[in-house]
């Protein structure tokens, strides 16, 4: 049974019809990503399955007692609240001590737990919100562009983190992303957003579709041909999931 259904979902902002007819499934374990140009409702459709905006239309269920971690795009603070990490876990439920050391332990930043947040750097700063979200032991991680200003080996080494999560925790994974290269190699399933569902399967499929070409075909030739080339190899029977995906190789 799926973690997360919807059917015919439809949300408008002032009169402008963002998605219209969206029909998604999340199973568990399944890492699945949405991609689209600007503008084309990934983070609505993410926040519409994540509970947090109600759609116009349309049915969207969860499974019983579905617990969901949800990594918002930025972060809204007040400038003139400074706050500990350790602090920022309180919020918006308090926890205890061991569920916020395991929470930072996991994702590799039990250090920062007395820094301020303002002295975060960017890459520092998503692995806290990743921390705040699994504070539920979530059954399924929702993250929206969680490696935006990262540096292509930082996004790389958090899309490993992700992966590295997903098989230690058994949660799904629903995330969106602009990194076509890293995160399509990273995921089971993609799904491409612009309005509508134009295209989904997985990466290999999503690929070659022609829907996915028109949207992205000529910005990212280098991105494709890097993501093409990762995966013209066969996959050795004894190769975990823990290689790196996203490396130029000479060949
Ligand atoms: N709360 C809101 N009020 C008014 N318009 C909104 C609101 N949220 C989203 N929109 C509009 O809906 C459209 C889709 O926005 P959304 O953020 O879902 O797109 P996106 O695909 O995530 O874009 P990006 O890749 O730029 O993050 C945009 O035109 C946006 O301006």
């Amino acid at each position: 049974m799926s973690l997360i259904e919807a059917r015919g979902l439809t949300k408008s902002f002032g009169g402008d019809v963002v998605l219209q007819g969206v029909n998604i499934a999340i199973d568990p374990s399944e890492i699945v990503t949405i991609v689209g140009p600007n503008g084309s409702g990934k983070s609505t459709l993410l926040r519409m399955l994540a509970g947090v905006l109600k759609p116009d239309g349309g049915e969207i269920s969860h499974a019983a007692g579905l617990t969901i971690g949800y990594v918002p795009q930025k972060l809204e603070l007040e400038a003139s609240l400074p706050m500990t990490v350790r602090r920022f876990l309180n919020v918006p439920r308090r926890v205890s001590e061991a569920a916020a050391e395991r929470a930072l332990e996991r994702v590799g930043v039990k250090a920062l737990k007395g820094r301020s947040l303002e002295g975060l750097s960017g890459g520092q700063m998503q692995r806290v919100l990743l921390a705040r979200a699994l504070i539920v032991e979530p059954d399924v991680l929702m993250l929206d562009e969680p490696t935006q200003g990262l540096d292509q080996p930082g996004q790389a080494e958090f899309y490993r983190l992700i992966e590295d999560l997903r098989s230690e925790l058994g949660c799904a994974v629903m995330m969106v992303s602009h990194e076509l290269h890293v995160v399509m190699s990273a995921s089971d399933r993609v799904i491409c957003l612009n309005g509508h569902i134009c295209c989904e399967g997985t990466p290999e499929i999503v690929r070659n579709a022609p829907e996915y070409r028109r949207l992205f075909g000529s910005g990212t030739q280098g991105a494709l041909a890097l993501y093409r080339h990762e995966h013209d190899h066969v996959h050795d029977e004894n190769c975990g999931h823990n290689h790196a995906h996203d490396h130029e190789d000479a060949h």
